[in-house]
């Protein structure tokens, strides 16, 4: 019997679930050690699958390769997983059954967590175990990275001529994680050989529905479908999903009408769905004519509005420009905050920078504040996003937040982490890092979300990143700023420099980058402030005359203010010249310093300009 000529005249049933079954021996354990410990009960699952009208099973080998197996130190029995697995499917299924070997995806939305490489090498050698077996197919299933399924299904398709399913995930309702149309995307397997296309896991029978509607019968593949029971809900720390079986007689039917030939099940399926399917379907033929909805018509993206305040990269490129920071408050009350802002405003300065909680420790929320410094006193706020607090989903949600309240000046960081904060046992998210984050931005800029869906509405941010010139080799984090430019940063703004010596090295190695530099000074506010950020803040060094001018000071407040504010004028003097671009950082809120070294840079400016 011959799997080709079989789906060719009627639709094929598959099976459901294997995972689901298995959750009972714990949720954290390797389901496919089980061939080895538990065989009779991998057996008896795939003789349920059977009896309910089954007519191609799958080995439970989902997750049995290098590198899953590997979290629970299971990879050197690798060859005996995947053997036995064919053996006790095989044992299962009597001849006119047909045996696929699975191979589960590996990559969710991080691209960066394996390389293609690491992939390839991990598929083939899982590939060769199930090959060798004598599988009657291979199954590729729950791949959410079409990348990652076009190179694995290239490697199989070289390897053997034995059927090959190819089931990618969707992310959403006919959608890839990387925005292709399911239409294209299952197109494409089909061109590079796969024999059977189609859909597996996360989804209910009713988004899959919707998903095939736009899919056209294809020349070269036969299509699959294996929905979820349902949507996942969660009942005491466990996954569960609804059990109405007979919704899937229902389901089968319009999985038929809409071009499938083999249907079968994933998480939640059970052998009761498995049967509800066979008995609607199984003796029937495939369809051989099929209407097509259209796809959606690619909405417009509308224009961006227009901008309230001039890019700073367009400003700093043609003249002097001043940012100053202020921190939102730790504690709640914005009255000092509200002042300093406005005593800021009055001085002239292009933007309040707003950080995200730095060093980790919570504070009113920068978009809170930047919103009343926009509304309230027309001042442009500079919003700081850290890739540290927010995942992919809440990153998104605040660019669009931002956007919406008309917060267009961003500066894009990976973010203190926080164990070195206020909370050192709470979680770091990093979903993304600052490079990530930088082309997340500039994808909503051109109106696309991460996986590439329309946003309605283009995002005109202007991003910056930022520079850390206190580290041991200044040419390597020259080299982060033109990968940050790669992604899309506008401008850079740097950590504080105390050192002449060091404004002028950070100059030359900077000075032939495309994008702009604010240079950045935060005045010492007494001998041990100065004392603390020398031997307590990595990287930052403090020059000796600095250091020792501040130490003069000792602890006289009014003195050592006044040695800080001296020391930042002649810091502001030695990178007034070499950078239009001056970053000023508040301490403490106490603003006063930054009014005054913002008012010095400008008569200094007015000083050129009369000369
Ligand atoms: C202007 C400015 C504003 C900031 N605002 C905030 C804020 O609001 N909230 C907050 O939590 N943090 C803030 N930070 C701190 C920042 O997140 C990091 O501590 C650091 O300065 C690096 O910037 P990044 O996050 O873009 O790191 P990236 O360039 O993305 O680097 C991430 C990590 O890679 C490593 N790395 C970086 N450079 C090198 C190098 N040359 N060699 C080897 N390893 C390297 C470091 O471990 C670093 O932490 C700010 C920093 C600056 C300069
Ligand atoms: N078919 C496999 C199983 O049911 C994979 C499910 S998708 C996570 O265990
Ligand atoms: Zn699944």
């Amino acid at each position: 019997m011959n799997f080709l000529e079989e789906i060719q005249s009627r639709i094929l049933i598959a099976d459901g679930a294997m995972g689901t079954l298995l959750y009972s021996h714990g949720i954290d354990r390797c389901f496919e050690e089980l061939n080895l410990s538990q065989p009779e009960q991998i057996k008896s699952i795939h003789e349920a699958y059977i009896k309910a009208g089954s007519d191609v099973i799958q080995t439970n080998t989902y997750g049995a390769n290098y590198l899953k197996l590997s979290r629970y130190g299971l990879e050197d029995d690798i060859k005996k997983i995947n053997e036995t697995a064919v053996h006790l499917a095989k044992q299962a299924a009597a001849d006119n059954r047909f045996v696929f070997g699975t191979i589960g995806g590996i990559r969710s939305f991080k691209k960066s967590a394996y390389s293609i490489e690491d992939l390839k090498r991990n598929f083939r050698e899982q590939l060769y175990l199930l090959l060798n077996s004598n599988v009657d197919g291979i199954l590729l299933e729950t791949y959410y990275d079409f990348e990652e399924i076009t190179n694995v299904l290239k490697i199989a398709r070289k390897e053997t001529n034995k059927p090959i399913i190819a089931n990618v995930s969707l992310h959403e309702t006919g959608v890839l994680q990387d925005g292709t149309s399911l239409k294209s995307g299952l197109g494409h397997l089909a061109d590079l050989g796969a024999d059977v296309v189609g859909i597996n896991c996360r989804l209910g029978p009713y988004h899959m529905i919707q998903s095939l509607e736009k899919v056209p019968l294809l020349d070269n593949a036969y299509l699959s479908v294996y929905p979820n029971g349902s949507l996942p809900g969660l009942e005491e720390g466990q996954v569960t999903y609804a059990a109405d079986v007979s919704y899937f007689t229902q389901s089968a039917l319009e999985f038929r009408k809409q071009g499938a030939s083999l249907i079968g099940g994933c998480c939640g399926t059970t052998p009761k769905h498995i049967e509800a399917i066979s008995k609607a379907v199984a003796h029937l033929p495939p369809i051989t004519e099929k209407q097509v909805k259209n796809e959606r018509e690619v909405i417009p993206v509308l224009d961006r509005e227009q901008r309230k305040y001039e890019p700073l990269q367009s400003i700093v490129k043609e003249k002097r420009s001043i940012i100053v920071e202020l921190d939102p408050p730790k504690k709640l009350g914005i009255k000092k905050f509200m002042q300093g802002a406005e005593a800021l405003k009055n001085v002239g300065i292009d933007a309040l920078t707003l950080a995200d909680n730095s060093l980790a420790s919570p504070r009113i929320s920068n978009v809170a504040c930047g919103s009343l410094v926009k509304d309230k006193i027309d001042l442009r706020s500079l919003i700081h996003i850290t890739c540290r607090d927010r995942n992919l989903i809440g990153l998104q949600s605040h660019l669009m937040g931002l956007h919406t309240l008309g917060l267009t000046d961003v500066l894009a960081v990976t973010g203190d982490p926080s164990k070195i904060g206020d909370f050192p046992g709470a979680t770091s998210v990093y979903d993304l890092s600052s490079f990530d984050l930088i082309s997340l931005i500039k994808q909503f800029n051109e109106g696309l979300s991460y996986s590439g869906k329309p946003l309605g509405e283009k995002t005109d941010f202007s991003v910056a990143a930022a520079f850390n010139p206190n580290v041991r080799h200044l040419d390597k984090a020259v080299k982060r700023l033109e990968k940050k430019i790669a992604c899309g940063a506008d401008y850079f703004i740097s950590q504080p420099i105390y050192s002449e010596e060091q404004i002028y090295q950070v100059y030359k190695e900077t000075k032939n980058l495309e994008a702009p530099l604010y240079i950045g000074i935060m005045p010492l506010t007494g001998t041990r402030n100065a004392e603390f950020i020398h031997n307590e803040i990595p990287g930052i060094k403090l020059s000796d005359s600095i250091r020792a001018a501040m130490l003069k000071a000792g602890e006289d407040k009014e003195k050592a203010r006044s040695e800080g504010l001296a020391i930042a004028k002649s810091l502001i003097d030695a990178a007034y010249d070499l950078f239009n671009g001056i970053y000023l950082i508040t301490p403490f809120l106490q603003y006063e310093l930054t009014v005054e070294l913002s008012t010095y840079i400008q008569q200094k400016e007015r000083n050129v300009t009369h000369a």
